[in-house]
């Protein structure tokens, strides 16, 4: 026999048995005397009376809890902030689900939308994958521009029903993902868990919503993988990934490929290089070595085979963002609606780089200069870590149909960086930022 929690609680969905006859005997027993009918009605005013003043505390705690983003997901007032920041502010607006909002880059582009007129509701599970006080930190700046970002996850496939409830959400932008190619190896289910299962989710929303969203997300230079044909166009084969974050992102180009042609939702992949910036990712190699170099710490440099220097085609948050809000402006609608395509719907794969790579000692130099501060380097052999030996983007499609020109190169990108590095950890660099 099955112990008594497994009966209760099945393993899998799906399975629950419910013994109709057995449970209505057990109600008859229940009810054979008029006194325990009477108890039980006054159990049952009790109840409601407790979940009436849980709901007042569930409204009114939320109204504290906004700046802590509470997971609490629901009450009027709960509601009302997300309607409030999903409100267009000019004409022809759009209103934008953007995931991954306390992200790096998710930041960037919330703020960008929404000075400009857009409705933007954020989402991110604020989840430990580096310091999450610097994602609170992007929060709270997202917040005084009156941007709601609600605290939860693209696996919810109910709040994610519950956000489209509440909002008509023109397009997403959908930039939630586990991120960093090496850390694949330590944790490798956490890219399954958010790259594949958290697209499908979301996607299954969006196929089904009325009317469906236009779809715009992050894919990654790093689908290019053991390409070596030089600069990597969109056309270049890309099923040759090097990590497992790569192959997660490549299947999210192939999954959402899937949505478009079945259901109609119009879909942009951007395949972002290198990005970096202010309010940038500490995992980054740029971010970690600032933070070494500044603590006087040992930074780790890796080389490629025969002595050759790593290169990345860096690529500045400024001209991400610009890209960003151009394959939104032209997205074009999707066709569906209830989960029923229409017709044809765009699917559009960009590249957004800087076309300019930089080898890794060079990204140093810079950073020693701004930071008036020798590195104590370490240069070791690549390890086979999912890392790829160079990267360079070639933009000429994103320049045709987006209008894409970045403009940032790194040393002056860079520059940007440690100002507002110093800024935000200051001169204490006793704070560990990862
Ligand atoms: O372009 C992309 O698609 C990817 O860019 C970055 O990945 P990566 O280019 O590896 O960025 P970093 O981790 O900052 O590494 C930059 C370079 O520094 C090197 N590096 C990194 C870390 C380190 O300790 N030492 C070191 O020499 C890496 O080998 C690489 O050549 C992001 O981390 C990915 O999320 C993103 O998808």
């Amino acid at each position: 026999m099955p112990p008594l929690e497994e009966e209760l609680f099945p393993s899998t969905p799906g399975k629950i048995k419910i013994h109709h006859h057995t449970m209505s005997r057990a109600i008859q027993r229940c009810f054979t005397s008029t006194s325990t009918m009477f108890l039980w009605a006054l159990f049952l005013i009790a109840l409601m009376a407790s979940y009436m003043s849980i709901q007042s505390f569930v409204d009114s705690g939320s109204r504290y809890l906004h700046h802590t983003n509470s997971r609490v997901h629901g009450g009027l007032v709960w509601e009302k902030q997300i309607r409030s920041s999903a409100q267009i502010r000019r004409s022809n607006g759009i209103s934008v689900l953007v995931t991954g909002a306390a992200g790096f880059v998710g930041t960037h582009v919330s703020l960008a939308l929404k000075k400009r007129g857009d409705g933007v509701v954020g989402l991110d599970n604020f989840n430990d994958y580096y310091d999450p006080s610097l994602k609170k930190a992007r929060c709270a700046l997202l917040d005084s521009h009156n941007i709601f970002v609600v605290d939860g996850d693209i696996n919810d496939q109910r709040l994610l029903a519950k956000l489209f409830d509440l909002v008509a959400f023109t397009h997403v932008m959908h930039l939630a993902a586990q991120a960093g190619v090496r850390y694949a190896m330590e944790n490798p289910h956490s890219y399954v868990h958010s790259n594949v299962a958290g697209l499908v989710t979301l996607l299954e929303q969006c196929k089904s919503a009325d009317p469906q969203p236009a779809i715009v997300w992050a894919s990654s230079s790093s689908v290019y993988g053991l390409n070596d044909k030089t600069p990597f166009s969109e056309s270049d084969r890309t099923d040759q990934p090097a990590s497992l974050y790569a192959a997660t992102k490549k299947a999210g180009e192939a999954i959402t490929h899937t949505y478009n042609h079945i259901y109609g939702l119009s879909i942009t992949g951007l395949r972002f290089f290198t990005v970096y910036g202010p309010w940038g990712r500490p995992d980054m190699a740029y971010f970690s070595f600032t933070r070494n170099i500044l603590q006087g710490k040992p930074i780790t440099v890796y080389r490629g085979k025969n002595r050759v220097d790593l290169a990345r085609d860096f690529t500045y948050i400024d001209d991400i963002v610009k890209g960003c809000v151009a394959s939104l402006d032209t997205s074009g609608k999707s066709t569906g609606s209830g989960g029923k395509k229409k017709g044809a719907a765009p699917y559009r794969i960009f590249n957004l780089g800087n076309t300019s790579p930089v080898t890794v000692p060079a990204l140093v130099s810079i950073l020693e200069k701004n930071l008036k501060k020798k590195a104590k380097k370490n240069v070791v052999e690549m390890p086979g870590n999912g890392d790829v030996p160079f990267t360079h983007a070639n933009i000429s499609l994103a320049q045709r149909e987006l209008g894409y020109k970045p403009t940032t190169d790194l040393p002056t990108g860079l520059r940007k960086f440690v100002k507002w590095y110093l800024s935000y950890y200051g001169y204490d660099h006793s704070l560990p930022v990862n």
